[in-house]
């Protein structure tokens, strides 16, 4: 694994010690990330938090903060908002402000999805100070190929040259979404995703996993990593499957698919405390430590 860091030049010389240290901390000098997302209670509404095959404990927000504090993990993105509710009891935790989001009502094939800004930058960077809390970096959501594709863009290349300029690190979701996407899993529009986060200068970018009838998801994953250049691509997510499946395709995705970490959410925060931190690590031994199928799985049975 590449474990060089490349500060972009959008960092001004006076920031660059604190790039290169929110990079270090977030990937664990790794070069690769762990994520664990926890933006869901605005992005799924309350539907992934309560209800059957979920643990109980995921209805309360502050389930997020006890798996981000007890286990190991890069960092966990979430609104300001919900950081600053909790963020006092969980100071050590390693922080990434998602700053914008919208809620599953919209945006559904049939519509045009839009996410606008929650926080500026400039308002992350007060936070940071602030609050004192460790937070390493920013996180923003495009859905390409929307109506509202041009203003996302703009605000995602905005907020990342405004983050860059204070040594944040950025992290880009881009979903190919709306009514001019036919298949917002298509190999070639999950690599053009990649791509546009190169264009907008992000540190990674998170994308699905693409799909194609007949092929290797993980084999078609190389286009998206190799069109990313030097935007590092993080992958994993969906709806929660067994835990054994999910390690493997993690594995898959990082040592085939050339991706440099994982963004993690509702395979991690739907399960108990306990299991959650066993995912969390078992995940953390793939990304950052680089463990083989078998360790990682033996971390998550516990054996
Ligand atoms: O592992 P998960 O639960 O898919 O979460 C990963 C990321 O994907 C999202 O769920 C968004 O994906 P969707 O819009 O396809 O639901 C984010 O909210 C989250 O940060």
């Amino acid at each position: 694994m590449s474990k060089s860091i490349y500060v972009p030049l959008d960092v001004p010389k006076d920031q660059q010690k604190t790039y290169t240290s929110n990079f270090k901390t977030i990937t664990h000098e790794s070069g690769r990330l762990m994520l664990f997302a926890g933006d869901q209670k605005i992005e799924h509404l309350n539907a992934d938090f309560f209800g059957d095959g979920i643990h109980k404990d995921d209805n309360d927000p502050e389930h997020l903060f006890r798996i981000a504090a007890k286990a190991k993990i890069g960092c966990f993105a979430t609104q300001l908002g919900l950081i600053a509710r909790y963020g006092a009891d969980y100071p050590d935790v390693p922080y990434l402000v998602k700053i914008n989001s919208k809620t599953n009502l919209v945006g559904t094939s049939q519509q045009e999805p839009s996410s606008g800004l929650l926080n500026t930058v400039e308002q992350v960077v007060r936070f940071r100070k602030s609050s004192g809390l460790k937070i390493g970096g920013i996180g923003y959501t495009i859905y390409l190929g929307s109506e509202a594709e041009s203003e996302m863009l703009s605000a995602a290349a905005n907020a990342i040259f405004e983050a860059h300029q204070n040594g944040l690190v950025t992290v880009l979701w881009i979903y190919p979404r709306g009514k001019a996407v036919k298949d917002e899993k298509d190999p070639h529009l999950i690599a053009g995703a990649a791509g546009v986060a190169a264009c907008l200068g992000s540190d990674f970018v998170k994308v699905n996993p693409p799909k194609k009838e007949g092929a290797s998801s993980v084999e078609l994953m190389k286009e998206a990593t190799l069109a990313a250049g030097r935007t590092k691509v993080v992958c994993a997510g969906g709806s929660s499957v067994d835990g054994e499946i999910f390690l493997k395709q993690l594995w898959e995705q990082i040592h085939i698919g050339g991706c440099a970490g994982n963004a993690t959410g509702r395979n991690i925060h739907q399960k108990s405390l306990d299991e959650a931190v066993r995912m969390c690590n078992a995940i953390y031994a793939i990304t950052v430590q680089d463990a083989s199928i078998e360790e990682a799985v033996k971390i998550y049975e516990k054996k």
